[in-house]
């Protein structure tokens, strides 16, 4: 593997007596889409809460091109090149499409984030392009509250890149999504960051999702890395099909096709 943009180390987090991360180590190269599956409760949350500064971590380190993350607030993590998108869309459905995008490119710039109505003049024509690269420019001018659900995830992705992250966050960023769906939003993820040699770190329960679109897989029960390697290696390891086979999930390939894995 190329040298890590991130890398993690030793990671750790307990509430109360419950060790929800307990000792993860892992590395993501520039360019490469890292997925973070596991049943519920496995700690994918709080890895990536910690990794973006929404969590202290209580041991660990967490280290971007060299530089440690662990114990930074999240907007200084941010400003250091960490994007993120939410599970639960963050836009604002009052403003237009294009005027979403200008306020997060306010909010890059440093310009009072609370006016939205300074956002209207602010860089539209940046605004503009960055929806074109999500294939949104047709959009600008539409109520983001009218938006199908599809789009506002796109919109997301848009929001996310207008800082040029080195790193990009996703939490489940398919969930709620038809196939076809999913699989046009992780091929515009794909594009881009291919594009713009951003890392993506994402959490998915959708099987098909991981085996079709990231580069490498890691696999967390229990607070533990129990696996990593690529789709068809993760898909293959005897221990990760016993924890998900206590689901009842199917990790072959053919009923990967359509598979929603809830743990
Ligand atoms: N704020 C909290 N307070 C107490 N316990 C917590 C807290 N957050 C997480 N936990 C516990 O830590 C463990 C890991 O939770 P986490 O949310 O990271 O798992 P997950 O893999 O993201 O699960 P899911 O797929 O259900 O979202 C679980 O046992 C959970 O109950």
């Amino acid at each position: 593997m190329a040298e890590p943009l991130l890398s993690v180390r030793g990671l750790r987090k307990s509430f109360g007596g419950v060790h929800a991360v307990d000792g993860v180590d892992f590395d993501l190269a520039a360019g490469e889409l890292l997925a973070l599956i596991g049943p519920n409760g496995a700690g994918k949350s709080t890895t990536f809460n910690m990794v973006g500064g929404q969590l202290r971590a209580d041991a660990g380190t967490i280290r971007l091109a060299g530089r440690e993350l662990a114990g930074l607030p999240p907007r200084a993590i941010w400003r250091l090149g960490v994007g993120r998108t939410f599970q639960i869309a963050q836009t604002f459905a009052s403003l237009t499409v294009a005027e979403n995008v200008q306020m997060a490119l306010l909010s890059q710039d440093r310009k009072i984030y609370g006016l939205w109505w300074r956002a209207a003049g602010h860089r539209r024509a940046d605004a503009l392009q960055l929806l074109a690269q999500v294939d949104m420019q047709a959009l600008g001018d539409a109520p983001c509250s009218a938006l199908a659900y599809g789009d506002v995830k796109r919109l997301e992705l848009a929001i996310a890149l207008a800082h040029r992250p080195r790193l990009l966050l996703m939490d489940e960023p398919t969930a709620g999504m038809s196939p076809a769906e999913r699989h046009a939003l992780m091929q515009l993820t794909r594009r881009l960051v291919s594009e713009q040699g951003t890392a993506v770190l994402f959490t998915e329960h959708s099987m098909d999702v991981v085996f079709a679109h990231a580069d490498r897989v890691l696999v967390l029960a229990r607070g533990r890395l129990i696996a990593q390697g690529t789709p068809a290696q993760v898909r293959a390891d005897p221990l990760v099909q016993q924890v998900y086979l206590g689901s009842g999930a199917m990790l072959a390939p053919a009923a990967a096709q359509g598979g929603r894995v809830d743990g």
